[in-house]
């Protein structure tokens, strides 16, 4: 019988389907992560890898998982593998697209407008005891009503996000992507533009690029400073798009108005961390696709994945020719 094994316990509808296929599945219920040598050894005592969490899937790794049929990702995002390892050394890697965008893309709007009228922070005030005294100028957010959003990565979250900011506050979208999109052009009339272009027109700006070699830090000292002070950014992508130590000082110094962030440089952020102290920050711990629903259907494309792998089937998501993008 062909084994599976899965890094987290995985939503009921993905080991269901495992478990139907006649695969016996083993999963790490601990509430920590396992050892680098518990993983290695896992992975010896299987045909197949469901891997959840950001971990590393480095060369070392991946030779030592030669065996494996598949390594299917709980994730949409596949910068924490060395893909060009994975594909030298005849390793399928899959992943979980379209599924998570809605529930993504609520996440980077839920901060956009939390920033907006800084309700983190608020929260926090409650919190402390400080409800304080309100007056007709405290308090006081910005509107999103009829601003400019400016995509970055307009993909399939990217494409969700200006949807529902064009839905619900008639945005205007402007976007920079690889490829021009024409398609999302026509039906959320968004303009395709520079990256400098986006940087200085944009009132928020989204993140939903994948973390490549390109996309590292593109977000830094630089670049905020050809950003409005009036600008809020948003990253539900991932923590190494923005340099953080940038983000921090573009903010005490009122180079851009506010940050929301899903995602952090370092995972996790440290509590001592001032971006947690900010009233115009909102910060989430990486929850972009964390609803049930989504979860349930992410474990199930990923056990779709691991089925058709160890069946000698086609995967239905295969990265593995992505690495050099
Ligand atoms: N916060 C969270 O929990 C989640 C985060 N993510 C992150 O979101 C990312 C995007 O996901 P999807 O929209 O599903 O992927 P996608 O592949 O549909 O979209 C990514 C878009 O970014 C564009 N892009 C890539 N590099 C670029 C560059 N250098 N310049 C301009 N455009 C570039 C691509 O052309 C593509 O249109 C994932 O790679 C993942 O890292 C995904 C799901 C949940
Ligand atoms: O899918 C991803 O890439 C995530 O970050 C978690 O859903």
């Amino acid at each position: 019988m062909m084994k599976v094994f899965t890094t987290r316990i995985i939503p009921e509808e993905g080991l269901s389907l495992l478990q139907r296929a006649g695969f016996t599945v083993t999963q790490w219920s601990e509430p920590h992560e396992m050892t680098p040598a518990q993983r290695v050894q896992f992975c010896k005592e299987n045909d197949a890898l469901l891997f959840a969490g950001g971990d590393k899937l480095d060369r070392a790794f991946l030779e030592q998982c030669r065996h494996l049929k598949v390594i299917s990702l709980l994730s949409v995002g596949y910068d924490n593998v060395d893909l060009k390892a994975a594909t030298e050394l005849g390793l399928q890697i899959t992943n979980t697209p379209g599924v998570l965008s809605n529930a993504t893309a609520d996440t980077a709007f839920l901060l956009m407008l939390s920033v907006a009228r800084k309700a983190f922070f608020q929260h926090k005030r409650i919190l402390k005891g400080d409800w304080g005294f309100s007056t007709p100028t405290s308090n006081l957010g910005i509107d999103i009503e009829g601003k400019t959003l400016g995509i970055w990565g307009l993909g399939n979250i990217g494409a969700v996000m200006a949807q529902r900011c064009r839905a619900a506050f008639g945005m205007k979208i402007i976007y920079c992507n690889r490829h021009r999109n024409e398609a999302a052009e026509k039906s959320l009339d968004a303009t395709f533009v520079s990256f400098e272009e986006l940087l200085q027109q944009s009132d928020v700006i989204s993140v939903h690029t994948s973390l490549t070699p390109e996309t590292k830090d593109k977000f830094n000292k630089d670049t905020f400073r050809k950003m409005k002070p009036t600008a809020i950014f948003i990253n539900a992508a991932r923590g190494g798009i923005h340099n953080e130590p940038d983000l921090i000082a573009a903010l005490q110094e009122g180079i851009i108005w506010g940050a929301g962030l899903d995602v952090t440089n370092p995972e996790p952020m440290h509590p001592d961390n001032p971006l947690l102290e900010m009233p115009t920050v909102a910060v989430l711990p990486h929850i972009g696709s964390a609803t049930s629903e989504t979860r349930n259907a992410m474990s199930r494309i990923a056990a779709e994945n691991v089925i058709a792998a160890l069946k000698g089937n086609p995967v239905p998501n295969p990265v593995n020719h992505l690495y050099n993008l």
